[in-house]
C-alpha cells in the first residue's frame, strides 16, 4: 500500500510543488494521476520511489516510512518499484538487451534466471528478436518499450509511469495503456500520470487530479 499523509515537498528556492497531501493507494489498484504541466506530478511519483524526500509529512510504501529510512535503505524499498519517466536515460552504448538487463545485474540475479526475465519482458513488450540491436535503432514507441520493459524485468509489485503516453498518437497511447492494465491484471499497484484525461476516462479507474500541488476535484 502507498500512504500519502499530509505530505508536503518544499524544493530549495521556497516552492511548494506538493502542499499537504493525503491519500492511500491499496496495493493491485491502477490510479491515474492528470494535472496541468507543473502541478505537481512527476514530484508525486518521485516522492513514492523515495528520489525525492517529503519535506513535512509521511510517505508509506508497504508499511515503511521512506521519509524516516536511512538512504543506504532505500534500494531495497526500490526493488519492489518499477519506474518509467519521461527522461527514457536509455544508455545508447550499449544493446537493447543490456539495457533492460542492467537492473537485474544491479540487483544481483543469476545468469540463466537473468537472462530468461529479460527475453521475457522483451517479449511482454513487442521487442522480440530485437535485443541485439543498439536502442538508437528503435522508433521512439520502441523505446518507450524498452523503457517498460526495463522497468518491469525485475518484476516489481508497484509500477510509477510519468506521462508514458506523452507524444505518441492515441492509437498508440492506446497500446501502451493496454500494455500497462495487463500488469494491472497480475496485481500490480500502477501509477500512471498523464495530460490527456481522455484516455484515462476510457478505464473507468480513479483519477488524482493535481492542481497546483493539491488534489481537485
Ligand atoms: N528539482 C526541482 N527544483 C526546484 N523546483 C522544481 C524541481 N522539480 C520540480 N520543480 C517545480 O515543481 C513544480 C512541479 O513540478 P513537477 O515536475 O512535479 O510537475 P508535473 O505536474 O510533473 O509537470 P509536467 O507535466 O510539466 O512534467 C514545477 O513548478 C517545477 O518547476
Amino acid at each position: 500500500m502507498i500512504q500519502f499523509q499530509q505530505v508536503t515537498k518544499r524544493y530549495p528556492g521556497g516552492f511548494d510543488a506538493i502542499k499537504q497531501l493525503s491519500f492511500e493507494i491499496q496495493d493491485g489498484e491502477l490510479v491515474f494521476l492528470a494535472g496541468h504541466s507543473g502541478a505537481g506530478k512527476s514530484t508525486l511519483l518521485k516522492l513514492i520511489a523515495g528520489i525525492e524526500r517529503p519535506t513535512a509529512g509521511s510517505v508509506l510504501v508497504n508499511n515503511q516510512n521512506l521519509a524516516r529510512m536511512r538512504r543506504a535503505s532505500l534500494p531495497y524499498v526500490r526493488r519492489h518499484i518499477g519506474l518509467i519517466f519521461q527522461d527514457h536515460k536509455i544508455l545508447f552504448d550499449r544493446s537493447v538487451y543490456d539495457n533492460v538487463r542492467l537492473p537485474l545485474d544491479i540487483i544481483g540475479f543469476g545468469h540463466q534466471e537473468g537472462h530468461r526475465r529479460v527475453l521475457a519482458a522483451l517479449d511482454k513488450v513487442g521487442l522480440s528478436g530485437k535485443d541485439k540491436l543498439n536502442p538508437v535503432s528503435l522508433s521512439g514507441g520502441e523505446q518507450q518499450r524498452l523503457c517498460i520493459a526495463r522497468a518491469v524485468v525485475h518484476r516489481p509489485s508497484i509500477l510509477l509511469a510519468d506521462e508514458p503516453t506523452a507524444n505518441l498518437d492515441r492509437d498508440y497511447a492506446q497500446d501502451i495503456l493496454q500494455l500497462f492494465k495487463s500488469f494491472h491484471q497480475v496485481g500490480v499497484t500502477l501509477v500512471i500520470s498523464a495530460h490527456d484525461e481522455n484516455l484515462m476516462a476510457d478505464y473507468g479507474r480513479r483519477i488524482l487530479r493535481l492542481k497546483h500541488g493539491q488534489f481537485t476535484a
